[in-house]
């Protein structure tokens, strides 16, 4: 069979139209002549000699410490480069030698361009046997995989008794059907959404029936509304007044740049309603979200260790009347070892919420995690299998063994001549990812990069900077895999292929989104012959695969080019870390002077707290350095494998608590009721840690007392005749007093201070 395509001008057009030249410039690609992989080598090389740089680049981004940045130096450094040309040019043109020109570049341009008009003879992976290739990867696939289907049925059975089989009746192809209230209509209308996607017409009506759910979607299908429509719709029968104001649902995600877009939808979905979000991520502002909370918002959308820094510390703020949890992108929270955080923030929570789980992978610690923190949730595996956007062009790219040194070559390459501009280029580590910025900036070519190294500042100027244009290349690590949703991403580049499939669907997830079409383009090295097959294998078009070749002459030059500037690249990194270092004795200075002047207030702010004791954050930070891994970015499979086991560690015990009988904690308090169980727990904590219990008691009772009804509590009316208030108990009674989703023609009735949901009557409203 032959499953790989030859990329020709044909193909070429599924991606946007560009100039004439650049189309004219596109290699001719042939497929591979003898692909063959060993299992050797590693790709996530250093694009220079580890020796040079490893130094440099470990200490040159530390956040919001950079007065100059890396631009000016690349600038700078770019202007004494010219210069020195110049003066070299007019000292050859004096000596009557016409072999060089004032730019470097350009003479590279127009020689290339001269070049490239010629056919692209001598290509060293060129021929007609990549069929063999082909062959030869699917059917060893073949063996293995039959084996691992009739594990997956298996499984899959056993999955089937722990979900509810709630299905849907009405299956919507327009949002309209779904009777959703008017200023969800307007704002769905102003976004240009008309039809649910799949997951959406899926999860949106059993979110409403008040059922958990499991939902599972390829990148860019709208997962984000599929959650956050439910929740608005019923928000807007909240009761509402000064008392009533609570924090009703909180959406956790893993990374604050998702936090970020997640409360940039929900404002849009919210646009025509009074529901107030509040957006507490890590590394923005601690008081402005004190005082943010303290108002009690209807929607936290959170990233999780921020979330317990403000449960623990900010004293109004409560988890108390959550009604609706909901953990986005579940699987990497849980891979980026925040199962810890987790497991605190769920405790945290009512155990009558409603939880909705979204991804667009499942892992087996997600399952742990579902059956810890769902009850019998609604599975909604709208694509079953792992696959990729079927809009998606991938390509492949080889890397042979013995020119790994030219990886770097490739991509400048590749971008120079076909994708140069709305092009994310992912790489395994972030000093890399920063090497090959400084790179491109000496090349004259606009590039940003998001990684965990760049300040929280940082990181969302180069976010923005990409997605108004005005970067053409954005160089992230892992960091900007999931989630990140930018318009008219073109280009997803690999520089490295990930270590995990997983990885690789994310990563690739953010182009081709919502039903747009999309490139991939990967460098394959000789090490990753065995995820290449996976992708192969779980490609979801048609004839969506390509072997792209690139002109050896071509990338020499190119090679040449960059080894030119590989001194350079070493200069400006050294003086970014000058530049860091002055900044940092400048800091160290304010800092004395700070606190010569302020002293007492300073020692009189109480000391933060967090959940973990000193010594297990001591542990957890020794792990992570034995790892030389960094919270929140790149994701070597060390790390993984330590989060996977604390995972395992914790889910464990709760596994145990739920099944009741190993749980000493449990026994001590079986029989009492919510309430006297937290006062006995408040005591006994008392006891245990004297005069911190006492407060930490304090703060409890002080936040149980301001504590507001839930949603579906119906306060007396001021100024008119008190109506009793109902007691609802129940789990459905909270949060669902009543089935959202069947509420027959209501369409465009607003909540109203004093409605009644429930099957009882409303004022004002057509039932
Ligand atoms: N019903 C709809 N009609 C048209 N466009 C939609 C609809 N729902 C969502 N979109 C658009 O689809 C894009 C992807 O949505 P979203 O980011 O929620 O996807 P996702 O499934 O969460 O992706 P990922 O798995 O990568 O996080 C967004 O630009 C969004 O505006």
């Amino acid at each position: 069979m032959d499953f790989i395509m030859t990329i020709d001008s044909d193909d070429e057009s599924r991606v946007k139209k560009r100039s004439k030249k650049a189309h004219d410039e596109r290699e001719e690609v042939q497929l591979n002549a003898d692909f063959h992989f060993d299992l050797s080598g590693d790709p996530s090389t250093d694009i220079f000699h580890p020796d040079e740089t490893t130094d440099i680049v470990n200490n040159v981004l530390k956040p919001g410490l950079n007065s100059v940045s890396v631009d000016e130096i690349i600038e700078r450094r770019k202007l004494k480069h010219v210069s020195k040309r110049k003066r070299s040019s007019e000292h050859s043109s004096r000596s009557g030698s016409d072999d060089d020109t004032e730019d470097g570049m350009a003479s590279e341009t127009s020689d290339e361009s001269e070049e490239e008009n010629e056919p692209s003879s001598g290509d060293t992976d060129s021929g007609d046997s990549s069929l063999d290739w082909q062959h030869d990867t699917i059917s060893e696939d073949d063996d293995s995989s039959s084996h691992s289907e009739s594990v997956l049925e298996a499984d899959e059975d056993r999955k089937a008794e722990f979900f509810d089989t709630v299905t849907p009746q009405d299956s919507h192809s327009s949002f309209l059907t779904m009777n959703l209230s008017r200023p969800l209509q307007r704002a769905l209308t102003s976004l240009g959404f008309v039809s649910p996607t799949p997951i959406q017409a899926a999860a949106i009506p059993v979110a409403l029936l008040g059922k958990d759910v499991v939902g599972n979607a390829v990148t860019g299908s709208g997962k984000t509304a599929a959650f956050t429509i439910p929740i608005l719709e019923r928000l807007l029968y909240r009761e509402k007044g000064i008392h009533a104001a609570a924090t009703r649902c909180l959406i956790l995600v893993p990374t604050r740049e998702l936090a970020v877009q997640c409360f940039e939808v929900g404002s849009k979905l919210s646009a025509y309603t009074d529901i107030r979000f509040c957006l507490v991520a890590g590394g923005l502002s601690l008081k402005s979200q004190e005082v943010a909370l303290r108002a009690r918002p209807d929607i936290v959308i959170a990233t999780p260790g921020r979330l317990i820094d403000h449960l623990r510390n900010s004293p109004s703020f409560t988890l108390d009347a959550l009604d609706v949890l909901v953990l986005d992108e579940a699987d990497r929270m849980l891979s980026e070892g925040f199962a810890d955080e987790l497991n605190e923030i769920i405790k945290s929570c009512p155990a009558s919420r409603q939880t909705m789980l979204f991804s667009a992978t499942m892992t087996d610690s997600v399952d742990e995690l579902v059956k810890m923190s769902l009850k019998k949730p609604v599975r909604l595996f709208v694509d079953p299998k792992r696959t990729t956007a079927r809009e998606l062009i991938q390509e492949f790219v080889r890397v042979r063994a013995e020119k790994e040194a030219d990886r770097t070559a490739l991509l400048v390459t590749l971008c120079k001549r076909i994708f140069r501009q709305r092009v994310i280029i992912f790489f395994r580590s972030k000093k890399l990812a920063h090497q090959v910025r400084v790179l491109f900036g000496l090349l004259d070519m606009n590039a940003e990069e998001l990684h965990g190294d760049l300040s929280q500042e940082q990181r969302l100027k180069a976010l923005q900077s990409f997605r108004d244009g005005q970067a053409d290349f954005l160089m992230a690590t892992d960091l900007a895999s999931r989630g990140l949703d930018i318009k008219g991403i073109e280009t997803v580049i690999n520089y490295d292929m990930p270590s995990q499939f997983e990885q690789y669907l994310h990563r690739v997830g953010r182009t081709a989104r919502a039903g747009k079409c999309g490139r991939s383009v990967t460098l394959v090295g000789e090490g990753d012959r065995k995820l290449l097959k996976s992708v192969i294998k779980h490609n979801a078009g048609d004839d969506n695969i390509r072997h792209r070749i690139v002109p050896p002459e071509i990338l020499r030059r190119w090679a040449d080019k960059v080894r030119e500037l590989k001194n350079e690249v070493v200069v400006v990194l050294q003086e970014e870390k000058e530049e860091k270092r002055l900044r940092q004795a400048e800091m160290e200075l304010k800092k004395g002077q700070n606190m010569l002047e302020h002293e007492a207030e300073i020692f009189s702010r109480p000391r933060r707290t967090w959940f973990q004791t000193e010594k297990d954050k001591a542990r957890a930070a020794d792990c992570d350095s034995d790892n030389g891994t960094e919270a929140c970015d790149g994701s070597p499979s060390k790390r993984r494998r330590t989060s996977g086991t604390s995972l395992q560690a914790s889910v464990s015990i709760k596994v145990v608590s739920q099944t009741g009988h190993d749980d000493p904690k449990r026994e001590k308090y079986a029989g009492l009721s919510r309430k006297a169980k937290r006062r006995k727990i408040a005591l006994d904590a008392e006891k245990e840690s004297g005069e911190k219990g006492a407060i930490d008691a304090a703060i409890r009772s002080a936040k149980r007392e301001a504590r507001a009804g839930k949603i579906s509590k119906i306060q007396p009316r001021t100024g008119g005749r008190k109506k009793a208030i109902p007691k609802i108990t129940s789990r459905a009674g909270s949060a669902f007093a009543q089935d959202l989703s069947v509420k027959a023609r209501r369409e465009g009735i607003r909540a109203r201070k004093g409605d009644k949901i429930g099957g009882m009557s409303r004022k004002g409203g057509r039932r």
